[in-house]
């Protein structure tokens, strides 16, 4: 019986991802991390919701958050001192949130993925391919739409495909994206990765990644129909991490793609 620990056990994803806890065999919920009016029973019967991921990483095997970046100091330091895995599937992460998870993958077992379905994490390696063969005289652009609630933008998705694609050219992101556009802004700038976002509705998310060149163009794209999508993939990253020495994985590793 492998003992999921669920950070943001009350959100729109933690509610998803215990209801694929309690359909998964030898899989049970340890119990939650949320404000204490989550609606415990409602997320999970018998559930307990705690104010402390620390109390919390000692009675689970694994660790799954899907909160918010101003929590994962705690719930990292949580994992680090019980010495539990985590599956970090918070969005919004700056650099200081990623050299705090390098430093705690130094200790546990550490997996950090902003999207932890299949299709984007297969779309991600076609991305690089794509990117890698077609030369920089095809313009990049990620296009992502979100449902009204999100809080951060671009989306962590759309980043971890604008990365895929600035692998694919061998240039860094941070020096070639195009995060926003408003007024004069002047010609498109040659290399660079521009980033649109749609924000409505009740989507549950959808990228497209656009090589426009000259008379033609090639879309990549992947429509999540469900959350559910990504709680699948969030147990099955919990089930793949639980057990492993200290390291930063990827949900390539969980999925059996190159990375
Ligand atoms: N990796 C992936 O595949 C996916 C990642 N995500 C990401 O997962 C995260 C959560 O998404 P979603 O479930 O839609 O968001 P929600 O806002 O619905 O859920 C987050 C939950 O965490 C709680 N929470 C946040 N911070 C704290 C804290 N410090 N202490 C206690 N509870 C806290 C929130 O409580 P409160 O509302 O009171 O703050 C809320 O109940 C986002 O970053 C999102 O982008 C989403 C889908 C897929
Ligand atoms: O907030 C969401 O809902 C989602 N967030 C993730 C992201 O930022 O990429 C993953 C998915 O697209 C849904």
């Amino acid at each position: 019986m492998t003992r999921i620990g669920l950070i943001g056990a009350g959100g729109r994803m933690g509610r998803a991802i215990a209801q694929v806890i309690a359909a998964t065999p030898d899989t049970e919920i340890a119990g939650g991390v949320d404000r204490p009016d989550a609606g415990a029973n409602e997320i999970a019967p018998g559930l307990q919701i705690m104010a402390q991921a620390a109390v919390l990483a000692g009675q689970c095997d694994v660790l799954v958050d899907f909160s918010s970046p101003s929590a994962l100091p705690e719930n990292l330091a949580a994992a680090r001192a019980a010495n539990t895995p985590i599956v970090i599937g918070t969005t919004g992460l700056e650099a200081q949130h990623h050299a705090l998870i390098d430093a705690a993958a130094a200790q546990v077992a550490v997996l950090q993925a902003a999207n932890t379905s299949l299709g984007v994490n297969l779309i991600g390696h076609l991305v690089r391919e794509a990117a890698a063969r077609l030369g920089p005289d095809w313009d990049i652009e990620v296009l992502e739409m979100h449902h009204r609630h999100k809080v951060d933008a671009p989306s962590g998705t759309g980043l971890f495909l604008g990365t895929a694609a600035a692998a694919g050219r061998g240039v860094d992101l941070d020096q070639v994206s195009d995060r926003a556009r408003d007024g004069i802004t002047g010609p498109r700038r040659e290399g660079h990765i521009g980033f649109a976002v749609m924000r409505g509705g009740s989507v549950a998310g959808d990228h497209q990644v656009v090589f426009a060149g000259e008379g033609e163009r090639i879309e990549i794209g992947h429509r999540a129909e469900t959350r559910e999508i990504f709680a699948r993939g969030a147990v099955k990253a919990a089930l793949w991490l639980a057990g492993k020495p200290a390291g930063r994985y990827w949900m390539t590793d969980v999925l059996g793609l190159p990375r």
